[in-house]
């Protein structure tokens, strides 16, 4: 995707040729900052404090981190070490852990001086991987705004979507946004409401700035506000990412997500989480299992801004001495979910739905 007409992933091999760069997602939508990882520990650091984050951007950065860690260090010990170090930095994104497989299972079986190159080259895999998944999500998703579209009478279609499961979450094109920009670029009329997402905001500063940089019209409503909206007829479908999406279908995602399915259940608007294959954690049974990251509560309490003169500060906006908690995930469960969209098609969010698109997961 482009800023200001520019192409950019979210992540890539710098003109060194062995370190990263990121695009620092704390300084957006304020400014662009290109930030280079030369270590494991700052792949780690950049995954914690979020200057990366989104479930598939989180996976490429830790699959970067492994090899930036086996450049220096290809033995088995250190890459043990370096993949449990990066696993350890968010507990819900299971595109993290699939990640750290693949890259363990590209490099344990070779001799130890051709690991560091096997492990650049899956890295960069992941990467490409990740842009065509997307692309193929977007494709699938896609027929989905189509079909509004054809009964809207070329009135716009509506779409609601809460966090940012857009490009910046992965490498490009997004999950949840890819059928937007795919069904945009095809001259659909579109509109997205698209939530602020509270305490970090990620859709008033990162979706919104997506959209916008791309000309997709665009509304940036509070949280709270999408009850009221499916209400008065004004969603025609809900489009969100996952970080994690259980065996049974049910689905970890961005704290407020279950309200906006409750929601939009209630109204009968079709509830539809975008997700590619690594996004799947067979091995946890149902979202009860899921761990949900809880994040410091000074996110609650205070918040950035930028400044009329451009300087960016962060303000408290809560009661002084109130505690705060911050669970960063719920789960919705499968139920309320209307389908999931993948590379590979769209089926119902239940088991035997997931199987139907991935049956090599249901040998034994
Ligand atoms: C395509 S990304 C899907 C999810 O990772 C996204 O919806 C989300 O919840 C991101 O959370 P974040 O805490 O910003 O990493």
């Amino acid at each position: 995707m482009k800023i200001e007409g520019k192409p950019y992933r979210t992540i890539w091999l710098a003109p060194d040729g062995w370190s990263v760069e990121i695009i620092d997602q704390t300084k957006l939508p304020h400014a662009l900052a290109i930030v280079r990882l030369a270590t494991v520990e700052a792949a780690a650091q950049a995954i914690l404090t979020m200057q990366v984050r989104g479930a598939p951007l989180i996976g490429a950065t830790a699959a970067y981190g492994m090899a930036l860690a086996i450049r220096e260090d290809a033995s088995d010990d250190a890459i043990e070490r370096a993949s449990a170090f990066l696993a350890a930095q968010r507990p819900t994104a299971i595109n993290l852990r699939w990640a750290l497989d693949e890259m363990r299972r590209a490099v344990l079986p070779l001799p130890v001086n051709a690991r560091a190159e096997a492990a650049y080259a899956r890295a960069a895999a992941i990467c490409d991987e990740d842009v065509e998944t997307c692309r193929l999500i977007g494709v699938h998703g896609r027929k989905l705004i189509d079909e509004i579209a054809a009964r809207k009478n070329g009135a716009p279609v509506n779409v609601l979507t809460h966090c940012n499961a857009g490009w910046l979450a992965c490498v490009d094109w997004g999950t949840a946004t890819s059928p937007v920009y795919q069904a945009h670029d095809a001259g659909v009329p579109l509109h997205v409401w698209v939530d602020e997402t509270r305490p970090r905001n990620q859709g008033a500063s990162l979706t919104a700035f997506e959209l916008g940089s791309h000309g997709i019209a665009h509304t940036i409503v509070v949280d709270n506000a999408g009850g009221h909206l499916m209400q008065h007829g004004d969603v025609d479908i809900v489009i969100v990412g996952t970080d994690r999406v259980a065996a049974n279908g049910d689905v970890a995602n961005k704290i407020g997500t279950y309200l906006k399915a409750l929601a939009a259940k209630d109204n009968a608007v079709p509830f539809y989480v975008a997700l590619p294959h690594s996004t799947i954690d067979w091995t946890v049974q149902d979202g009860a299992e899921i761990p949900i990251e809880e994040r410091h509560g000074d996110e609650v309490l205070k918040m950035p801004g930028r400044l009329p003169d451009g300087s960016v500060v962060t303000v408290e906006i809560a009661a002084p001495g109130s505690p705060a908690g911050n669970p960063a995930f719920d789960v919705t469960p499968a139920r309320l979910v209307s389908g999931f969209i993948t590379e590979r098609g769209v089926c119902a969010a239940s088991r035997e739905g997931l199987l139907s698109l991935y049956p090599e997961r249901g040998v034994k």
